[in-house]
């Protein structure tokens, strides 16, 4: 916390620029802890009132400071948010209280030329090419789940694909194969992931830090960085860095060759658990949809059944991309004004958030939006700025080909040899950031 700020007001908010007074669109006049709560824990129902209630733009306001943010659903209108220019909006500040977790060098977490600078030494490691790359070691995983599974169980799908995602992204992403490091790192990731809004809220809050679940959640990610320098240390030191393909020696290598200073210890270790937390949950939760949607429908199931048995990535990447339409994983995007900017020719204050709305969009810009048809990948023209669960422009998420790379791999090694059958329909829960189904997309799995 800074000098001047006040003990009220949290560390991660004190650089923000004012709460603007002036006029916005139209919103409830609820206080804003009201809007909060049912904005966090209702969105599914509370977004779509709000816009019936008001329109194609609306604001709410939010706690801590009952900062606006206006929400769109149009896609020229998203269309000028994702094009806007990022010394104006900004996306890294609005993420800022992540900022005790994912570290100050987060790609997330960080605006204008840092941003720049880490986007471009990332981005090698999420080329096609690099992609192309890691698909043997995700089919491994996957077909390493999917032979423990026995004929007739009924489980959670969240459950196992949270396992998938995890084993993906400490192999893959880590690049650990020694199993007494897995077994070392897993308590300790899974202790970050698990990261209540309690302990997120607080952590603004320095001096409490000391007492409880925040000191648990200090201790744990404390140990689990000195387990990441030691790792970094000795990835550093493999003789055989150049040619290894997880993205970490990946990370070590970049700019080397180039005009760039290259990533440092401290970097290194924000992006890991960056990519840990903004690409793990997302993945398993829009595999255990996924699998919702196939188990409730024959016809579903049998069309991707049979795009399992030929190889035809393109219908299994369809049903993924589909699944994430109607459900999507993460509400909306958000991006910090620092300037007044215009959109949709509506003057909006610096100091305010403008976001595109991916719950709203999603519904309003296609179709039989309530009908799952993975053909309107294939078949149809998407508009675009309509089909946004990834965000957009130069912030758009970095592991969107991985997570379908990854996605497709999973239901290619599942659907080869099990069927699935959802018996009950699961329904949004709100989890942290993301919308998972509220029981876990339970399935029961048949031997083909
Ligand atoms: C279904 C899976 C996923 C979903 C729905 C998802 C969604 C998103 C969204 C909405 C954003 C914000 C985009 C914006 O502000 O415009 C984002 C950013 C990001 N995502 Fe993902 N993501 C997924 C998987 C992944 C994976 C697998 C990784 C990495 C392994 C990853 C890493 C990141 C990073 C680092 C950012 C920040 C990018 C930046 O600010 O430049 N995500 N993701």
């Amino acid at each position: 916390m800074t000098a001047t700020t006040p003990d009220h007001v949290p560390s991660y908010i004190a650089d923000w620029p004012p709460v603007p007074k002036g006029p916005l669109p139209p919103g409830p006049r609820w206080p804003a802890l009201v809007q909060s709560l049912a904005f966090m824990r209702y969105r599914h129902s509370f977004i779509p009132w709000l816009h019936r209630k008001y329109g194609d733009v609306f604001t709410v306001k939010l706690i801590p400071d009952g900062r606006q943010i206006v929400m769109f659903s149009r896609p020229e209108h998203i269309k000028e948010i994702f094009a806007g220019d990022p010394e104006v909006f900004y996306a890294g500040k609005g993420n800022a209280v992540l900022g005790a977790i994912m570290g100050e060098h987060s790609l997330l977490l960080v605006d204008s030329a840092e941003h720049k600078r880490a986007r471009k030494l990332l981005m090698p490691a999420f080329s096609p090419r690099a992609l192309k790359g890691y698909e043997d070691m995700v089919v491994d995983i996957a077909r390493s789940e999917v032979e423990s599974w026995r004929d007739g169980t009924t489980f959670r799908s969240l459950d196992r694909m949270n396992a998938v995602t995890l084993e993906v992204i400490m192999k893959v992403v880590f690049g650990l194969t020694d199993e007494t490091r897995l077994r070392e790192l897993r308590p300790l990731l899974r202790g970050v992931i698990n990261v209540s809004p309690a302990v997120l809220i607080g952590i603004g809050y320095p001096w409490l830090m000391k007492y409880g679940m925040w000191k648990r959640f200090v201790d744990n990610r404390d140990e689990l960085d000195r387990a990441l320098y030691r790792l970094i240390a000795e990835r550093r030191a493999e003789p055989d860095l150049a040619s290894r393909t997880d993205v970490l020696s990946q990370l070590i290598l970049v700019g080397d060759d180039e005009d760039e200073v290259p990533l440092n210890d401290a970097e290194l270790r924000d992006q890991l658990v960056t990519l840990l937390l903004a690409g793990h949950e997302t993945t398993a939760t829009a595999l255990a949809w996924t699998l919702h949607e196939l188990g409730r429908s024959r016809e579903h199931l049998a069309r991707a059944r049979k795009a399992a048995d030929e190889g035809d990535d393109a219908y299994l990447e369809a049903v993924l991309k589909e699944s994430m339409r109607l459900h999507p994983v993460i509400p909306m995007v958000v991006r910090l004004l620092m300037q007044p900017a215009t959109i949709g020719g509506t003057e909006i204050p610096a100091g305010a958030s403008v976001a595109p709305s991916i719950i709203l969009s999603h519904q309003e810009n296609f179709a039989d939006p309530d009908v799952f048809r993975p053909a309107r990948f294939l078949d149809e023209k998407v508009q675009a700025n309509t089909w946004i669960p990834f965000g957009g422009g130069v912030r758009r998420c970095i592991g969107a080909g991985f997570s379908l790379m990854e996605g497709v791999a999973v239901l290619r090694e599942m659907l080869q040899r099990f069927d699935v059958v959802a018996d009950e329909p699961d329904v949004p829960k709100v989890r942290n950031i993301t919308s998972v189904p509220r029981h876990g997309s339970r399935i029961t799995v048949r031997a083909r």
